[in-house]
């Protein structure tokens, strides 16, 4: 592992980009927070602040839904083809923002500049994705088995939205949300990650300057989500909530959702196994183990977070993939040539290194990294531990950092054991030249996603999403419209 100088992007750039952002609230228009309190927003590569922004409050939140609630009617009237062209402007115009939008990602949230130019492009193709499948919303028409009816169906927007996003993908995850429910016909509350709030907030600005009415859309940031999501999940004008982020957090919304009986999507949290059997292409299955467990410096839920080896390949594989993890670069995002930024905070570094020490002490072998870098910021380097023993904490928790956990296997059988042993089912992957094999372990493994013989699952185009703990609905795709989509019926007399 090389460690990569402090070296930071011309002042007077950062100072460029920071003062694009808006630091109100959203609330049909920009305004202050209700009681003018604000909070700080941090690099995470140096701890230094980068911006003070309104820190929202119940007041707040319930005025964001009124806007939302009066925008509704005239929104959900537009025709396709009005939605359609207001989010293909906001997609080029996120696309011509790319540079602005890459260095706020990087700088609040820290990850190479490389990768958040990445998520740029994912984060502005949502939003050409469902441009293009506002005009494809459709229904049936048929008749009732006696005859005596006409069944008509047309799709209807659910209605006003709270949408909670993370601090992992800060713009991926807003636009993911966004534009479906703008696509259906929808308005939104959108609330995103306290640490990550900044890009949000110049996304909602390039969105309204491409089209986007008041009140369609409206941004809450603040840092006691408890007081913005509560009382709106209990206002009966509230129709639709979609979270990204813990399965701690997912289940008290799915519960409050009772009481209103809102529609829920919920992305939660993921605990990925990695398969790689005896007949893998080994150079792909070290690619794929590595973009699987390095992507956004593992800070994701489909990171992998269990390497299950077979036995036959494993000595080879460890000596390949050990030697692929030391050799990446880590340090501040902005720096050219780094692959692995900060993590998010100190919380992050604690939680690796105290996994990493259970497992060492329960019987791992350490074969690369496993110490925090002497360096101001939050990094970790990227680690590798062989022969993890079952038990071990790593095996069970959400790592979220540069950790990999190998565990080796013997029949195939035992893999798909291993794989289901978690109450998590986000992602899987699985690495074999054998269509059979892998076509037959991905039906066994219960997960929503399976990548075979790529360590990325995802794609616009594609349903993202989990079962079991790791939650409801997916995202991406044409089944993502429809988390923002009710059915209405109309039974016409036929006779
Ligand atoms: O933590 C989950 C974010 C998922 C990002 C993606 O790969 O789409």
């Amino acid at each position: 592992m090389t460690i990569l100088d402090i070296h930071d992007i011309p002042a007077q750039r950062r100072a460029d980009v920071l003062g694009q952002v808006p630091t109100g609230l959203l609330i049909g228009s920009w305004r202050p927070a209700e009681h003018g309190e604000t909070f700080p927003v941090h690099d995470p590569a140096t701890g230094a602040e980068l911006l003070q922004i309104a820190d929202g409050t119940t007041a707040d939140a319930l005025a964001a839904l009124d806007a939302a609630a009066d925008a509704g009617p005239a929104w959900a009237a537009t025709s396709p083809r009005e939605r359609s062209e207001v989010l293909r402007r906001a997609y080029e115009a996120l696309t011509a923002r790319t540079d602005d939008l890459a260095l706020l990602i990087t700088l609040e949230m820290g990850k190479p500049l490389d990768e958040s130019r990445t998520e740029v492009s994912y984060a502005a193709d949502f939003v050409r994705w469902y441009a293009e499948e506002a005009v494809r919303l459709d229904g049936r028409h048929t008749a009732s088995p006696d005859g005596g009816s006409r069944i008509i169906t047309s799709p209807q927007p659910v209605g006003p939205c709270l949408l909670i996003t993370p601090w992992n993908f800060p713009l991926a995850m807003g636009t993911r949300k966004i534009a479906p429910a703008l696509a259906a016909g929808c308005t939104v509350v959108l609330k995103p990650a306290a640490l990550t709030p900044l890009t949000s907030l110049l996304m909602a600005q390039i969105l309204l300057d491409a089209g986007v009415p008041e009140g369609v859309l409206n941004v809450i940031t603040t840092t006691n989500p408890g007081t913005v999501s509560a009382p709106l999940m209990a206002d009966a004008r509230l129709r639709k909530v979609s979270f990204t982020g813990s399965t701690a957090v997912g289940q008290r919304l799915v519960e409050q959702s009772a009481s209103q009986l809102v529609r829920t999507s919920m992305e939660l949290g993921g605990n990925a196994p990695l398969i790689i059997f005896d007949d893998a292409d080994l150079e792909r299955a070290v690619k794929g183990a590595v973009i699987a467990k390095l992507r956004n410096g593992g800070q994701s839920c489909v990171a992998a977070n269990r390497i299950l080896v077979q036995e036959g390949i494993a000595d080879e594989f460890v000596a390949r993939f050990q030697q692929a993890m030391a050799a990446v670069e880590v340090g501040p995002g902005t720096q050219p040539g780094v692959a692995v930024g900060p993590l998010i905070d100190d919380r992050a570094v604690k939680k690796c290194s105290e996994l990493v020490t259970d497992a060492v002490v329960r019987g791992a072998k350490l074969v690369a990294g496993g110490d925090p870098l002497p360096m101001p910021g939050h990094f970790y380097p990227p680690t590798v531990l062989d022969h993890v023993p079952a038990g071990a904490r790593i095996l069970d928790e959400e790592i979220f950092g540069p950790v990999a956990p190998i565990v080796r296997f013997g029949p195939e059988a035992e893999a798909v054991a291993l794989a289901n042993a978690t109450p998590f089912g986000l992602a899987a992957y699985v690495f074999t030249e054998n269509l059979d094999r892998a076509l037959r372990v991905s039906d066994a493994l219960e997960t929503g996603m399976v990548g075979i013989n790529q360590g990325i699952v995802s794609n616009v185009a594609a349903p993202f999403g989990g079962v079991k703990h790791s939650g409801l609905g997916r995202e991406g795709g044409h089944e993502g419209i429809e988390e923002y989509l009710e059915t209405k019926y109309l039974a016409v007399n036929k006779s």
